[in-house]
């Protein structure tokens, strides 16, 4: 087995790992066949990080026998699908039936289908990313991103900044989001200058800063973390992702990323648990993001999560609901949070001080918040109309 999974390149997820550990025969692909970036599932490079050695054993001591024949490559995608689907995820990696219209090759011809049409936005989002860290990977591959680790910036202390901001206001610790546009709202702010947003934030008591990196449907850039990083601002800073594959969180870090989110709707149990052990090895803290009670029952289940972030805003639908924090965090699971010592972020649709109140009476220490704020001319007075006082001192 371990010849075998030497074939593999490091950073699939453990997802796709429990589609490959099922294969008793060597995959049938050429392997040096170039093939279209929807279908490159990243073989060849002979690359396993050690940490994973024992989990894929695990992963393949799971699977049956009768999986072992789902060996067609596009039923990888698939395979990972039904590990996502039997965990209650909703969101598929993949479209099952093949790419979407939008990216075949010029001389294919593809009818819209319930299979290759995402279902909603949170699919799109993630259909689009596979593609997107496809090619990104192949520019710049893992031993090349290693490399770029040694002169990326020291990490900076994401939980103990947000746990200090909170002992010293009394208020949960702020994460401010540098955004300029969602899929939900459109363009919030058409001036857009990261650093500059980035300054007055902290200037307004900030802890630390969320920054979107995703380009097409939220604006945001690499760039964007990069050169707010190297601005001088010393908050800590959140890599606002949609993380897929474990090679992004080695990417974010060598922008100069100290915390990165994992979204529980679209990672099963198994990446989540690789992904934040791979944050642990970089020191970055994982924010691991949860909507509803059984992501954050599957959540709870898994060992070193330190930073629970939830979302008040429904990613398939954008209804925002700011009283499924105060939900999410009753009886048994709450008794659990406390137990874990694990610290709970209170996300999406804050806007006023009994916003803030609300959310901290349910039990969260830190807040993650954009629209609200990144919408005043000056952000700094924004952050103080939202708390209703200065928490800059
Ligand atoms: O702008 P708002 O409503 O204050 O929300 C901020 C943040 O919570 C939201 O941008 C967010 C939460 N989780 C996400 C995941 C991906 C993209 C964006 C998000």
């Amino acid at each position: 087995m371990e010849a075998k999974m030497s074939m593999r390149a490091a950073t699939n997820t453990p997802a796709q790992m429990v589609s490959m550990a099922s294969f008793n025969v060597r995959p049938k692909f050429n392997v040096f066949k170039p093939t279209p970036v929807w279908k490159s599932i990243t073989f060849g490079a002979p690359l396993v990080i050690q940490a994973q050695k024992s989990e894929i054993k695990e992963v393949a001591a799971e699977v049956s026998e009768k999986d072992a024949l789902k060996v067609k490559e596009w039923e990888v995608g698939m395979l990972q699908d039904e590990v996502a689907a039997s965990q209650g995820i909703r969101i598929r990696r993949r479209p099952p039936t093949g790419p979407p219209l939008h990216y075949v090759g010029p001389f294919e011809f593809r009818i819209q289908n319930e299979g290759n049409t995402p279902r909603n936005i949170l699919e799109e989002i993630v259909w689009h990313k596979d593609v997107e860290v496809a090619q990104m990977k192949e520019k710049m591959p893992l031993p090349s991103l290693k490399r770029a680790l040694d002169n990326a910036p020291p990490v900076r202390d994401f939980l103990g900044a947000l746990k200090a901001a909170n002992a010293r206001t009394g208020l949960p610790g702020l994460i401010a989001e540098v955004k300029k546009a969602s899929p939900s709202r459109g363009v919030l702010r058409e001036n857009f200058d990261p650093v500059e947003i980035a300054k007055a934030y902290e200037k307004g008591g900030a802890a630390c800063l969320s920054v979107l990196t995703d380009q097409k449907y939220f604006q945001g850039g690499f760039e964007n973390l990069e050169k707010i990083r190297n601005s001088g601002v010393q908050c800590p800073l959140l890599c606002k992702e949609f993380v897929i594959d474990a090679w992004q969180i080695y990417y974010a870090r060598t922008k100069g990323a100290d915390a990165i989110l994992l979204v529980a709707a679209i990672l099963p149990d198994l990446d989540i648990r690789y992904m934040t052990k791979i944050c642990k090895l970089l020191g970055l803290t994982a924010l691991v993001e949860v909507h509803d009670e059984k992501e954050m029952d599957r959540v709870l289940g898994i060992e070193g999560i330190e930073l629970i972030g939830i979302n008040n805003r429904n990613l398939e639908t954008f209804e925002v609901d700011i009283s499924n924090t105060r939900n999410l965090l009753q009886g048994e699971r709450w008794q659990k949070i406390q137990e874990k010592g694990i610290i709970v972020v209170g996300e999406s649709g804050l806007f006023t001080p009994s916003d803030i109140a609300y959310v901290q009476e349910a039990g969260v220490k830190a807040v993650l918040v954009g629209e609200s704020i990144v919408k005043q001319s000056d952000p700094t007075k924004g952050i103080t109309e939202l708390f209703g006082k200065d928490i800059s001192c």
